[in-house]
């Protein structure tokens, strides 16, 4: 197990900086998880934590010791690849065994590490078989079996889940989790995907364009987000956003584009009268009788999940969609969206929290 912190990790290519000054640390046999839209930089730090990647500035600390001159093979690290990287002509025995046949490692110790990490995973009636006579899912688990037997410090997981259908991957992750349990190892995960983070992360570490903006756990990350990206990237369906103006009279009410006034949360520093707000709500704080401000919206479509349904419907700020519990959203054509003020989240314009 080990702990890992970045020291003001910064990286360019060809002078375009993709990583800037990142601080951050990461609990000795936590799951730490970096979620974030396309190119934002996750598996870039992930490969400087490698060692696949050298940082342009900073240090990468393991227990507390820089590595950045240590070389990726004695870092203790075991990387799992969205693309397996599974040798096709060597059965999965050989896959496995690989790279400690690689360090020299003898054979008994070899074939016994082999068949106890087929055993965590339950392939062991796989062992003999090609890459090519497995499916994705059984493939993804050589992959990990790969980087067990290894025995690491920390493993470093790149989308591992992103090439397997949708009940695979929800399956994958359980037993990621499960494994992350029975190991007790340092884990550290990339995806887009913000179901995969809030599901499996002890951390979330939310990044946007080479910045960390906010890491935590998952549902302090959910309840209490920095700003309106981290309040919009977590959470499906998404939080729903409505434009509203302060009241010019210093009275605690913002006015949404239709003239509706929205009592607002007691904040500690209240925003300027008259200026400009982004009033962020969950949509399963949408349908509550603890409701203290009332929008009828027309709807646009329904989508039934069976104990609750998804009411997508135009609001003042374009979209906006409820959480409605009750089976009544089919008969209507508008829909009743009930603002809880205590579960609004105030945003300045700029995105940045307001509390
Ligand atoms: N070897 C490279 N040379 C030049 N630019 C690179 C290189 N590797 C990554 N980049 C750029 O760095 C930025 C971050 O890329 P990175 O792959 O880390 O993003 P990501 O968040 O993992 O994205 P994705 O989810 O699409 O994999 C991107 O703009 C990418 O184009």
């Amino acid at each position: 197990m080990a702990q890992i912190q970045l020291a003001g990790i910064s990286k360019s290519f060809d002078k375009t900086e993709v990583i800037r000054k990142t601080e951050l640390e990461i609990e000795d046999g936590s799951f730490c998880v970096f979620v974030g839209p396309s190119g934002c930089g996750k598996s870039t730090l992930l490969r400087i934590i490698a060692g696949l990647e050298t940082a342009s500035a900073g240090e990468v600390r393991i227990d507390r010791k820089a590595v950045n001159d240590v070389d990726p093979s004695d870092r203790g690290i075991a990387m799992v690849f969205q693309s397996y990287a599974l040798y096709p002509h060597m059965n999965v025995r050989e896959n496995m065994g690989f790279g400690l046949r690689m360090g020299g490692t003898p054979k008994a110790e070899i074939a016994a590490r082999v068949t106890r990490a087929a055993e965590i995973l339950q392939i062991t009636q796989l062992l003999d078989r090609r890459p090519a006579q497995l499916s994705g899912g059984q493939r993804q688990r050589v992959a990990i079996g790969r980087a067990i037997v290894r025995d690491p410090k920390v493993f470093l997981f790149d989308e591992p889940l992103s090439n397997l259908d949708a009940e695979l991957r929800v399956q994958m992750r359980v037993e990621i989790s499960k494994l992350h349990k029975s190991l007790g190892t340092t884990m550290i995960y990339v995806t887009h995907d913000q179901t995969e983070a809030m599901t499996m992360a002890d951390k979330i570490v939310v990044m946007r364009a080479g910045v960390i903006e906010q890491a935590g756990a998952p549902l302090e990350l959910y309840t209490n987000p920095d700003n309106a990206f981290v309040a919009g990237f977590l959470g499906s369906p998404r939080m729903n956003f409505f434009k509203a103006r302060m009241a010019a009279d210093g009275e605690n009410v913002a006015t949404l584009p239709d003239g509706q006034k929205v009592p607002l949360p007691a904040l500690a520093n209240p925003p300027q009268p008259g200026e400009e707000l982004l009033l962020g709500v969950r949509p399963e704080h949408m349908d509550s009788a603890r409701a203290d401000a009332r929008l009828t919206l027309p709807v646009d479509v329904i989508e039934h999940l069976g104990t609750t349904n998804f009411v997508y419907a135009t609001g003042p700020a374009g979209e906006t969609v409820v959480v409605e519990k009750r089976d009544h959203a089919d008969a209507t054509s508008h829909v009743h969206c009930m603002i809880e003020v205590t579960n609004m989240r105030v945003f300045a314009l700029t995105g940045a929290r307001l509390r």
